[in-house]
């Protein structure tokens, strides 16, 4: 697919020098729609966060503020816990900077409140914006112009997908793709394990599992099948798949998704309240 690149007035700041601060970055620059250069975060007196962001070229400046000014599109990536600290530090540096919320549970409302500012967008990424493979959404605030909005869907379209949807689905989002790769990594884990005591080595099954993953998830989106009918494929009569299948079911595996999916969505109901 081809990039778009940003303008060369566009830069980005991240607020938060995190983890998923550091998978957009990453992708970011991966894709080449900015380069790193153009990037830049404060360490929050971590020098092993600012060692990683160096590591790949982002820049690393004084403070808060500085990100701010050097920045035309801002990423606010504390934690929830910690938005309304940041925003009340900069609120007086915004002036017409675009700024791009990923804080699970905080409304657009809240956001714009707590900054007296209203070109928000927000945003519910996933890690694997590090490799190009985002599920991302987004919500519009009030006063922001279009090619604002393109800017930023352009920066999480070249980091993986994105679509934008109405603010209220956020806690849904947030309990599927948002915590998702976590329940994902454990059902790799999981199965690598179950084939270490099936005789397997740990490297040879984590990658068996990983890659089994990886195949399964491009099927259900380049397939055209439903999961169901790709679940049929593999099953064959009196078969291996059917013995797996059925201790999954008896385990409840289908209602413990749904359930880890409605448990994260209540929780980032709970951050908004
Ligand atoms: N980790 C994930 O998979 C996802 C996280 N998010 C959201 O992204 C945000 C960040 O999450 P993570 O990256 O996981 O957390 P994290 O804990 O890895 O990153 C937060 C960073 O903010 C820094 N920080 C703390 N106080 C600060 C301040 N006053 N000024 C500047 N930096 C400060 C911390 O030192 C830390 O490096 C959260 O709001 C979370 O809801 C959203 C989607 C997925
Ligand atoms: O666990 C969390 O709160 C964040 C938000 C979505 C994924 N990680």
């Amino acid at each position: 697919m081809a990039i778009n690149v940003l303008p060369d007035y566009c830069s980005l700041g991240f607020i938060g020098p995190g983890k998923m601060a550091e998978s957009i970055a990453r992708g970011v620059v991966k894709s080449g729609i900015l380069p790193a250069n153009r990037i830049c975060t404060a360490s929050h007196r971590n020098k092993t966060r600012e060692d990683v962001f160096q590591s790949f070229g982002v820049n690393i400046v004084e403070n808060n503020k500085q990100v701010v000014k050097n920045s035309t599109i801002i990423f606010i990536s504390v934690k929830p816990q910690i938005v309304k600290k940041v925003l009340v530090e900069l609120k007086d540096d915004l002036n017409d900077k675009i700024l791009v919320s990923i804080a699970a549970g905080i409304k657009l409302k809240d956001l714009q409140e707590l900054s007296g500012h209203d070109r928000f967008i927000r945003v519910m990424p996933n890690t694997p914006s590090a490799v190009g493979e985002a599920a991302s959404v987004m919500a519009r605030g009030d006063g922001l112009e279009e090619k604002d909005v393109k800017y930023v869907s352009d920066i999480l379209g070249a980091v993986g997908k994105i679509w934008e949807i109405e603010e209220k689905y956020f806690d849904a989002v947030t309990g599927l793709s948002g915590s998702g790769p976590a329940y994902i990594y454990l059902a790799i884990e999981a199965m690598a394990d179950g084939a270490v005591a099936a005789g397997l080595t740990r490297d040879l099954a984590l990658n068996l599992a990983s890659q089994t993953v990886l195949g399964a998830a491009t099927m259900a989106t380049q397939s055209g099948k439903h999961p169901g009918q790709l679940k049929d494929d593999v099953t064959s009569p009196a078969g291996t798949t059917i013995a797996g299948v059925h201790e999954l079911e008896k385990g409840g595996f289908r209602g413990i998704l749904m359930n880890a999916v409605c448990a994260a969505a209540n929780r980032s109901r709970e951050l908004s309240s």
